[in-house]
């Protein structure tokens, strides 16, 4: 069954992602593209919305796009940017505002009887994030919306379905921006709302076999949510013809590689455990930039799967639970307006000589939304509810050089603050966590004794998809039972402390 699709057309915004997961929450599926790539079957899509920008439309090199196939053609909402741009270069007039208007404002004038603003009314709160102001409407403009700074918050093009506005819908802060979103797609673009989990498992199953036919894939599962609800739409789509293979890169948590095994064996699934930690480490030796050990990492996973692959034989696919952040996030490196902040080790494509195929069935989801098409397929929930864990493990929690020891160390410390979330009914209020072992040595007094030795970070987080999040307020008391804990029983540690930093400015990983 084929549902409406809404087109996104991203010109930088942090903000663009909210976009797409607001509409998606309507059950609405839709694609962010950069706006200077759009897909090239613009007649896919039932209506588009432009994002915003941290350009400014006065500027000289202002980002602006042909948008002669879709303005007037279909439904249009433009947001801040957007809304700037469509005034700017069409007869309207863009300032730079006398005040910058950052955060919460309150709609002071609603035009009635508009179909893009039912049950929106004065007062109802928007948030603000621009620093130029819309003088004056575009030709054929027509006000529907103000606050008390921004006369020209909402409007429409008289004679086109092409709205505008100032304020972010997409953000929680907007609190009826579901709302319009809601309105115009449904009741303006007549989109229908009708993507959900079940219909994603019934529709993936179904494309996958047909793709895949009698084929046989592999698939590197890692313990994660991801690979585990990818590996079970295969196995419902393909059956054995699905070899996945669960790799122990020496940097999992500890006795990780024998829980998972364990943990996999009542799913029905065909899963191999493969050691290669001499190897990973091997790679690793000597490395301690950052992108330099992710591209080891991420170049020894592959020589590991093709390994695999050549036993099997006659493997035509590789599978991975890739989803719609790590390929958003590493979208500027094919050219969007994006900046690349770290290089997932699973987005960067395969060498040619592997001659697999790729397949990703959750590539278009968000995190939330794959734990919903989960358990939809009633997957174990603890396996659901698991923190995320990234594919490159210990290494990128283990700031420089990568060593066995200092492996054992983080393994150890990571074990307690774990299990202690655990113990004290905190691990799922808890987005994701982890400890950190810094290169740094301090000095301490243990026994009497002077000591010289390693300081662990700890980080928790809260977080709806990874893409922003806040550290978490995690109780003194248990904050003070674990740094006795860790210093207690993990040998060569003598100091712990807390990471405060949200993020952005800090990522969740420390590299
Ligand atoms: N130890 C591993 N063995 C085999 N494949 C792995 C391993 N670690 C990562 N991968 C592959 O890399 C992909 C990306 O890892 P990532 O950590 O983003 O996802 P995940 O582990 O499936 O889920 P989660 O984000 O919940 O940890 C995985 O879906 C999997 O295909
Ligand atoms: O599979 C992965 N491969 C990677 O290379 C990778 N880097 C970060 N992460 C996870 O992504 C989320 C966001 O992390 P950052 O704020 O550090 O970018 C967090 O959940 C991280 O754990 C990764 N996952
Ligand atoms: N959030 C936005 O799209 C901002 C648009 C533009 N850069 C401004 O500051 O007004
Ligand atoms: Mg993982």
């Amino acid at each position: 069954m084929q549902h409406d699709k809404v087109l996104i057309l991203d010109f930088g915004s942090q903000y663009t992602q909210l976009i797409a997961r607001r509409v998606r929450e309507l059950n609405i599926y839709s694609e962010i593209h950069p706006f200077n790539k759009p897909p090239k079957n613009v007649d896919d899509y039932k209506a588009v919305i432009l994002s915003g920008s941290p350009m400014s439309v006065r500027s000289e090199d202002a980002f602006h796009p042909d948008l002669s196939e879709i303005r007037g053609k279909k439904p249009m909402l433009a947001v801040c940017y957007g809304a700037q741009y469509l005034a700017h270069f069409s007869g309207g007039e863009v300032a730079e505002s006398n005040t910058r208007e950052y955060g919460r404002a309150n709609l002071s004038f609603v035009e009635d009887n508009e179909a893009f603003l039912e049950g929106i009314q004065v007062g109802s709160q928007v948030w603000m994030s621009h620093s130029d102001t819309i003088k004056q409407l575009p030709e054929n403009g027509k006000l529907l919306a103000s606050t008390h700074d921004v006369q020209n918050a909402a409007y429409k093009i008289e004679g086109e379905t092409t709205y505008a506005i100032q304020f972010h819908p997409e953000v929680y802060h907007s609190t009826d921006g579901k709302q319009l979103l809601e309105n115009f797609l449904v009741n303006i673009a007549n989109v229908n709302p009708d993507w959900t989990p079940n219909a994603f498992v019934q529709e993936t199953v179904d494309d996958l076999q047909a793709k895949l036919g009698g084929d046989k894939v592999v698939l590197g599962l890692s313990g994660g949510v991801d690979s585990s609800v990818a590996a079970m739409l295969l196995h419902k789509a393909i059956g054995k013809n699905l070899y996945c293979i669960f790799v122990n890169n020496g940097l999992l948590r500890k006795n990780e590689f024998t829980d998972v095994l364990e943990q996999y064996k009542g799913m029905g699934l065909n899963v191999k455990g493969v050691d290669a930690s001499a190897r990973f480490l091997d790679a690793l030796a000597g490395l301690s930039d950052p992108e330099l050990k992710r591209k080891a990492i991420g170049k020894t996973f592959i020589e590991v799967f093709d390994d695999e692959a050549h036993l099997i034989q006659d493997v035509k696919w590789l599978a991975q639970g890739t989803i719609y952040p790590d390929v958003i996030e590493s979208v500027s490196a094919t050219g969007g307006p994006s900046a690349t902040i770290k290089s997932h080790h699973n987005v960067g494509g395969l060498p040619d000589y592997m001659k697999l195929q790729i397949v990703e069935p959750l590539r278009a989801l968000f995190k939330d939304e794959v734990r919903r098409v989960g358990a939809s397929m009633d997957m174990d929930k603890d396996l659901l509810g698991r923190h995320p864990f990234p594919g490159p493990g210990l290494a990128i929690r283990i700031l420089g050089d990568i060593t066995a020891e200092k492996v054992q160390i983080l393994q150890d410390v990571d074990a307690v603050f774990i299990n202690g979330l655990r113990e004290s009914g905190l691990y799922d209020k808890v987005w994701q966590a982890g400890a950190i072992l810094l290169p740094v040595n301090s000095v301490g007094v243990m026994g009497d004794e002077r000591t010289y030795e390693k300081c662990v970070a700890l980080r928790a987080v809260e977080s709806t998809d990874g893409m922003t999040a806040d550290w978490v307020n995690l109780p003194y008391e248990f904050l003070q039972k674990t740094s006795n804990d860790i210093i207690n029983k993990v040998k060569g540690v003598n100091r712990v402390v807390y990471d405060i930093s949200s993020k952005p400015p800090a990522t969740i990983e420390w590299e």
